[in-house]
């Protein structure tokens, strides 16, 4: 074992971190929790960037979850708290997946992977360069090949024939070909082996445990790595536990994961303090909300606009544990209220509609992607009507109730990849406006989708359209539409910084939108006014009662 191996071994199975000079004492402080191990905490502090001294590791508020990170100032909603760079990262692969896996650049979006722009509807993209070697990472382009290859994936790439496309997977094959060939210091990977990884849990709930040890055994082989077997699987544990997805909008799937020692010391809650935000390979941790000095900085571990129905068991699968916070008792009572007497387990029934929703959700992409077949939108939209009508453990499933919102928004993409862009704006009108969980990155991704077919339908007013009834006037879409690009370029700043690619980018376009727009300048009062107004108006006519969207212009 060479001595970076060695370190992350000790430090995994808690021999000391220099068993030459260990100690009894030695051994006591290395059993002791991560956060009264105060040389390790502050090992962790000094690999992010933050103001001197404003975060603190200690004793979770969350009953039994270990430690958590604190911050020691008060901190103003949009505000920076700190920045890292993970010790690995490793991107997602497959027809499908297309990111980086040097840069990490999104490629998916509305947003031009490489110019500071929006991608054009239908723009061909830039093709993508698949390494040669191992036929399984894909570069933007060549010069990223070449950083990747020197930084790393040289050691690996003649490792990976017939590699799963299991991420969780091939980050631990990449995690021990970086300690073998020592790449990663002694510093950073006796940190490493600290986090958690609650193995036992995960040996006791599992449902195919064997097939764990499996996975262990052939990425020591693969990898030809010194370690035991059983320190690899407790990797392996440890990396389900500690990565975080790169790329949290949730929408499109991650583009990876990363393990990054500052992000991995924050404990989940599904209504979270913190966003991180990956800025290209660079982790941002933002806050959420105005957060006190003293207060634990916790995220939300899965996507946010899911109730706990969902949430809960995916997070007990991967984190073992199981979620006890206010939200997800505010949403269990609610489908116990809310089902009809007569159903003996609402959460069952609850389960087969989310299972009917997604299909539908499976079904219209299928149907995106099948240019030129042309689809009856009242069809789908009396789908949708016959899974909710009784769907909600025999009443309607609530119209702010995920996978709904969801379900409409796949609804709408068809409509757009078939040009009808009047259902398209109806219908995204209706589902973000029955959007529940808005101060998210997940709903700003849908903000942005909504906007860019705003702007398609508001610059080409004379094209001709499909109408199924009167709709509101054209005035009243720009007024709506110069009104959600100002609110989208706030939601912007606050998740990433007025600096950030994204913000730029969205900056642009709203400048655009105003210096053409005729009408009182936003944010002014009669601006917001006009808005709140056309806003109205454009609500009553997708069907969605006011009260459920209302918008804020500053
Ligand atoms: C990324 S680590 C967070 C840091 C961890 N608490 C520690 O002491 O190293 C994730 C692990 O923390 C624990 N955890 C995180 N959030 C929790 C919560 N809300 N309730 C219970 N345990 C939680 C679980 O053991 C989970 O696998």
């Amino acid at each position: 074992m060479n001595p970076v191996e060695q370190a992350f071994s000790d430090s995994l199975n808690d021999r000391g971190p220099d068993k030459s000079i260990s100690t009894n004492k030695d051994r006591e402080s290395v059993h002791r929790p991560l956060h009264e191990d105060e040389a390790l905490c502050s090992y962790i502090l000094s690999t992010v960037k933050a103001p001197a001294g404003a975060l603190k590791i200690r004793q979770s508020t969350i009953p039994d979850s270990g430690s958590g990170l604190f911050t020691t100032r008060d901190l103003a909603a949009g505000e920076l708290i700190f920045t890292s760079v993970p010790l690995v990262l490793c991107a997602e692969v497959g027809d499908s997946k297309e990111a980086c896996d040097f840069c990490f650049q999104q490629r998916r979006r509305a947003i031009h992977p490489v110019e500071d722009r929006l991608a054009h509807p239908g723009e061909t993209l830039p093709d993508v360069y698949k390494c040669m070697g191992c036929n399984l990472y894909q570069y933007c382009s060549e010069s990223c090949w070449q950083r990747a290859w020197d930084t790393g994936h040289l050691y690996e790439c003649g490792l990976l024939a017939g590699a799963p496309y299991e991420l969780d997977i091939r980050m631990l094959y990449r995690i021990l070909i970086l300690l073998r060939k020592k790449v990663l210091l002694p510093e950073q990977v006796r940190a490493l082996a600290r986090l958690a990884h609650e193995q036992d849990k995960y040996e006791q709930f599992s449902s195919d445990w064997q097939g764990v040890k499996d996975i262990a055994a052939e990425a020591k082989q693969r990898m030809k790595s010194e370690l035991d077997v059983a320190d690899v699987l407790k990797l392996y544990c440890l990396i389900r536990c500690n990565s975080v997805p790169v790329d949290q909008t949730f929408r499109n799937s991650p583009l990876g994961s990363a393990i990054d020692l500052g992000a991995a010391m924050m404990n989940h809650n599904c209504e979270p303090s913190i966003v991180i935000v990956f800025n290209s390979t660079r982790v941002e941790v933002r806050a959420a909300r105005n957060i006190k000095a003293g207060e634990e900085l916790q995220h939300c571990y899965r996507d946010i606009a899911y109730d706990c129905t969902f949430r809960s068991p995916r997070i007990a699968a991967r984190y073992q544990f199981k979620c006890q916070c206010d939200r997800c008792i505010r949403e269990s009572n609610r489908h116990y209220e809310g089902a009809s007497p007569d159903i003996d387990d609402p959460i069952i029934h609850i389960l087969a509609t989310q299972g009917d929703l997604f299909a539908f959700i499976e079904k219209a992409k299928i149907q995106a992607l099948g240019f030129g077949k042309s689809f009856d939108v009242s069809t789908l939209l009396a789908d949708i009507a016959n899974i909710t009508e009784e769907g909600h453990a025999g009443r309607r499933w609530p119209d702010d109730l995920e996978p709904l919102p969801i379900a409409l928004k796949s609804l709408a993409a068809l409509c757009e990849a078939q040009g009808d862009i009047i259902n398209t704006l109806k219908i995204r009108v209706r589902a973000l406006g029955y959007a529940k969980y808005r101060n998210t990155l997940p709903y700003a991704e849908d903000l942005i989708d909504f906007v860019v077919s705003l702007r398609a339908f508001t610059m080409y007013p004379h094209r001709k359209v499909v109408l199924d009834g009167p709709l509101p006037k054209f005035k009243e879409f720009e007024d709506f539409c110069v009104g959600h690009m100002c609110a989208l370029y706030a939601l912007m700043v606050r998740f990433y910084g007025e600096q950030g690619r994204v913000t730029r980018i969205i900056r642009d376009v709203m400048h655009e939108e105003i210096d053409k727009y005729y009408g009182p300048r936003p944010p002014t009062r009669p601006f917001r006014r006009k808005f709140k107004a056309s806003h109205e108006t454009i609500l009553k006519w997708a069907g969605v009662d006011a009260k459920h969207w209302i918008v804020e212009i500053s």
